[in-house]
């Protein structure tokens, strides 16, 4: 070929690829160009990109509903919703929406799927009927008593070294609730999936190094998993036996992995005692069915959705707390009047926590304030299309759940959902509560997607704060210092740092 051949065949390439490059993005932008929302995000992935790495997708994504309404379009197939009763009927049992590919973004093993990473409506629906007695407590009666003991490593480490004596004399180390609470869930989770807890709050260290590497790479696994064509590539099978941890890994994941095979292991070569944890001999997962490998996809996924979510509630709620000093000294004395009266048992049981109405309704504004997860959990539309407020959405428009910018909705919260308080649920009669308290419930999901461990959660946030605040009292150490809150997915927080002193309630 001469030179002057060549450099036609170039210039008719680079021209093919604009006009190919020209008419997709034209396709794209057409298909939902009725759907208001940024411009940039109506032809290129450039928009969730950005917010996903950013750290500050809750921000973004909160103001969405106010500016363009409660359809969003968020990328060249992509809208989301605030409004409740779309996202409820998405997500409903009978609902034919599938979960779309956005759940492959968390697959950690290439031969076996998780319960959450089952799109398909009647496989994930088997597997939760396998795990659902489990989860719930129904055949897993151990569960709030292994919450309790690590309740108590946990007050037991702030006592050990955090308390801070009366008078200046005392030596004062600050206690950081961004630590602290992961330490505790992590404890939390592996006691009950694995039946001994990892010693966190022993060592006082994630003695696995497992939030610091949640930490390292959540900016870029969110990126990697909002935006379908890295998705595609990250997550492939060939993808994910590349770069997901290994079992060989000496922290973090890889060591986490390898610790949750051996322990599903020894229970599948039936050498293991009678246990109460949810994967035990007797335990409920293999009696219901699932295989050694299912298993450990199962136990492993359990410590990425329950910890840092639980532990970002508990830390977020204390910090309203500390910051909102007529709601603190209200469950304060709620809690006093609740133990002077002698009815809650030491340490508390969940169904007694239920029956104080200010903890409940600081842990519901807890979980308003500053909605735990951030990503978008979104459905496929179904290939014959729908319609949601007017604009019809073609087959395979994904749908996604816009939290964020639900749970500052004034209609549903009043004029100032932007502050923290608790007495919004109370102060209103008990229709409009239970109807406020079942929205700010859509954090867990909704019908045949709902977390599964949403029972467990709740068990944790009523027993945890109330202790708590039974035996210490909390003030900010330096509240002048910046605290680090970044949302990718979900939340990577530091620097939460606070003084403790013996409360003179307990
Ligand atoms: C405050 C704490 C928590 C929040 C806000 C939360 C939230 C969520 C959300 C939003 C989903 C996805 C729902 C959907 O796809 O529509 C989910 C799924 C899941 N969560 Fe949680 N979660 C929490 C704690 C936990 C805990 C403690 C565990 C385990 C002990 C857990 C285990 C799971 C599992 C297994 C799934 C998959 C369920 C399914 O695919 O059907 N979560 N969670």
């Amino acid at each position: 070929m001469s030179i002057l051949d060549l450099e036609q065949t170039v210039k008719l390439s680079c021209f093919l690829f604009a006009g190919y490059f020209l008419a997709s993005t034209l396709y794209q932008w057409h298909r939902l160009r009725h759907v208001p929302g940024p411009f940039l995000a109506s032809f290129s992935y450039l928009w969730i990109a950005i917010s996903s790495w950013s750290g500050r997708q809750y921000e973004i994504q909160k103001v969405l509903g106010e500016k363009y309404g409660p359809l969003v379009r968020v990328g060249p197939k992509d809208v989301s919703t605030d409004d409740p009763e779309v996202i409820r009927r998405l997500s409903s049992a009978k609902s034919p929406y599938p979960r779309s590919g956005w759940y492959d973004g968390t697959r950690i093993h290439s031969d076996s799927d998780s319960m959450f990473t089952m799109t398909d409506p009647t496989i994930h629906d088997k597997r939760k009927a396998q795990t659902a007695a489990g989860y719930s407590g129904r055949e897993t009666p151990g569960v709030e008593s292994a919450v309790e003991e690590q309740i108590d490593n946990l007050i037991g480490l702030i006592r050990r070294s955090y308390i801070r004596k009366p008078g200046a004399g005392s030596k004062l180390l600050p206690l950081d609730l961004s630590k602290i609470y992961s330490l505790f869930t992590l404890d939390v989770i592996s006691r009950i999936a694995l039946g001994k807890e990892f010693g966190c709050l022993e060592a006082d260290k994630d003695v696995l190094g497992f939030t610091h590497i949640v930490e390292a790479f959540m900016p870029a696994m969110n990126l990697l998993g909002d935006v379908p064509w890295a998705r595609n590539i990250a997550f492939s099978k060939l993808g994910v036996k590349l770069l997901s941890p290994k079992p060989t890994d000496k922290s973090g994941i890889g060591l986490m992995m390898k610790m949750v095979n051996d322990q599903v292991r020894k229970r599948y070569t039936g050498d293991a005692k009678a246990s109460t944890d949810i994967l035990g001999m007797e335990g409920s997962f293999r009696r219901n069915g699932l295989s050694e490998i299912d298993c450990q996809t199962e136990a492993l996924f359990m410590f990425i959705a329950g910890s840092e979510t639980t532990a970002s509630v508990m830390r977020i709620t204390l910090l309203y707390l500390i910051a909102t000093p007529t709601a603190y000294q209200k469950l304060k004395a709620e809690i006093k009047t609740a133990l002077e009266s002698g009815r809650v048992s030491n340490p508390i049981t969940a169904a007694e926590a239920k029956q104080l109405p200010y903890l409940q309704a600081v842990l519901y504004e807890g979980i308003r304030a500053r909605p735990t997860a951030t990503g978008t959990f979104s459905r496929e539309v179904p290939p014959e299309g729908d319609t949601i407020h007017g604009h019809f959405l073609p087959g395979g428009t994904t749908v996604a759940m816009n939290l964020s910018s639900l749970m500052r909705s004034k209609t549903i919260f009043g004029e100032d959902a932007d502050i923290f308080r608790p007495e919004r649920f109370l102060e209103v009669n008990q229709e409009t509560r239970e109807e406020m308290q079942r929205i700010v419930e859509l954090m867990f999901g909704y019908g045949r997607w709902m977390c599964a461990g949403k029972v467990i959660a709740w068990l944790e946030l009523n027993k945890t704060l109330f202790e708590v605040l039974r035996q210490f009292d909390f003030q900010m150490y330096n509240p002048q210092a910046g605290i680090i809150a970044r949302s990718h997915g979900s939340w990577v927080d530091k620097n939460i740092l606070v003084t403790v002193t013996e409360s003179d309630i307990a």
